[in-house]
């Protein structure tokens, strides 16, 4: 628990944003549209102040009534109880009202409750969420048949149902690599270790074959000459857009099968950076000589003609780009830009 107190254990819920949530203080503090995810890499906007969730949401006026309409969706907010500040835990304390809701579980949700089971036997760590959408990470104190008691970090003892605990997981796997090394996969502890990277700058996180990035809003110390060369000697395995397109690179020549990366993210989230990034490490790999640097600084003459201020982006492109690269074996011979 101690190395978890370096990050906020309170997580702002993915799934409960509401419709009109907002980055405070962030270029694209204006307005907001849900994250879409897809395959190949997904940055995630994160506001200036580093606030993955928790206070970005306090921050609001009607965040709290926004929150709970869209808790109504959230697939876990039906097992939300009262919540209650108490300084004892002992069970004649302990306020067994208002009564729990009854749930029947779904199949997938039979699944997780075998695991919070396992974590209430064992005492672990769970997150819960709380009315106005933020996780929190608590112990479980006591179960008995669907009721948990658990104490929360802040000293709050709730009693909750069993089945609205998700388990988290043990500290050894605070901020790995890739999600799929979790040992629970659910949203809290995935929200949690990329929250978790982000505070020391590792703003990449592997999802299986997946990258996804968190924007910085500022610069990250992880490109350069240095970072492109241990990823073309492949001295280190850190996720990076640098390791997606020298696996795309290395699979086209190996397998002479045109190679994709695909961008996805919501406005303002860092997709055209991203292009970019990869675009470096590209003419890098090309050698270096000058034509394809040259093709790169074309990139400004570009935006200067296709990008607008918007309420989301300071600089949104506003075309659709595809990029097409060309190259023979190993030299990189340029690159069309389409749109
Ligand atoms: N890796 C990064 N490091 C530092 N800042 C970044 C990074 N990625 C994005 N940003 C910041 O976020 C801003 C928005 O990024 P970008 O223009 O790439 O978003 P986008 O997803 O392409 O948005 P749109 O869809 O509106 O064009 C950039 O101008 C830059 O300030």
């Amino acid at each position: 628990m101690s190395k978890k107190t370096q990050v906020s254990p309170t997580l702002q819920s993915i799934k409960s944003m509401p419709v009109d949530f907002r980055f405070m203080g962030s270029p694209m503090s204006q307005s907001s549209e849900k994250s879409e995810s897809n395959t190949g890499m997904i940055p995630f906007a994160i506001p200036e102040n580093g606030n993955l969730a928790g206070e970005v949401v306090e921050g609001g006026e009607d965040v709290n009534n926004n929150m709970d309409q869209d808790n109504d969706e959230s697939p876990y907010s039906r097992f939300n109880t009262s919540v209650e500040a108490r300084p004892s835990v002992g069970e004649e304390d302990l306020d067994l009202t208002p009564p729990l809701r009854s749930f029947v579980p779904s199949r997938t949700e039979s699944k997780w409750s075998d695991t919070n089971a396992y974590a209430a036997k064992k005492k672990l760590q769970s997150w819960f969420q709380l009315p106005n959408g933020n996780w929190e990470l608590g112990k479980i104190l006591s179960t008995s048949g669907t009721e948990s008691v658990i104490s929360l970090l802040e000293g709050k003892v709730l009693k909750v149902n069993s089945e609205s605990l998700l388990a988290a997981n043990p500290d050894i796997l605070d901020g790995v690599d890739d999600l799929m090394q979790l040992s629970y996969l659910n949203e809290p502890s995935v929200l949690y270790n990329l929250h978790y990277r982000y505070n020391r700058d590792v703003i990449y996180t592997k999802a299986g074959p997946v990258l996804v990035a968190i924007n910085p809003f500022k610069k990250v110390p992880l490109y350069g000459n240095n970072y492109i060369e241990a990823y073309k000697r492949k001295s280190t395995e850190s996720p990076h857009v640098y390791a997606i397109t020298d696996t795309a690179i290395r699979e086209m020549i190996r397998d002479e099968v045109n190679q994709s990366i695909i961008i996805s993210g919501e406005s303002g989230a860092g997709k055209t950076e991203t292009a970019k990034i990869a675009m470096q490490y590209l003419a890098a790999l090309g050698g270096g000589s000058g034509i394809e640097y040259e093709i790169l600084k074309t990139n400004p003459i570009l935006e200067a003609f296709g990008n607008a201020k918007t309420s989301r982006n300071d600089n949104s492109s506003r075309f659709v780009g595809f990029l097409v690269f060309t190259l023979a074996y190993e030299f990189f011979h340029g690159f069309s830009y389409l749109h």
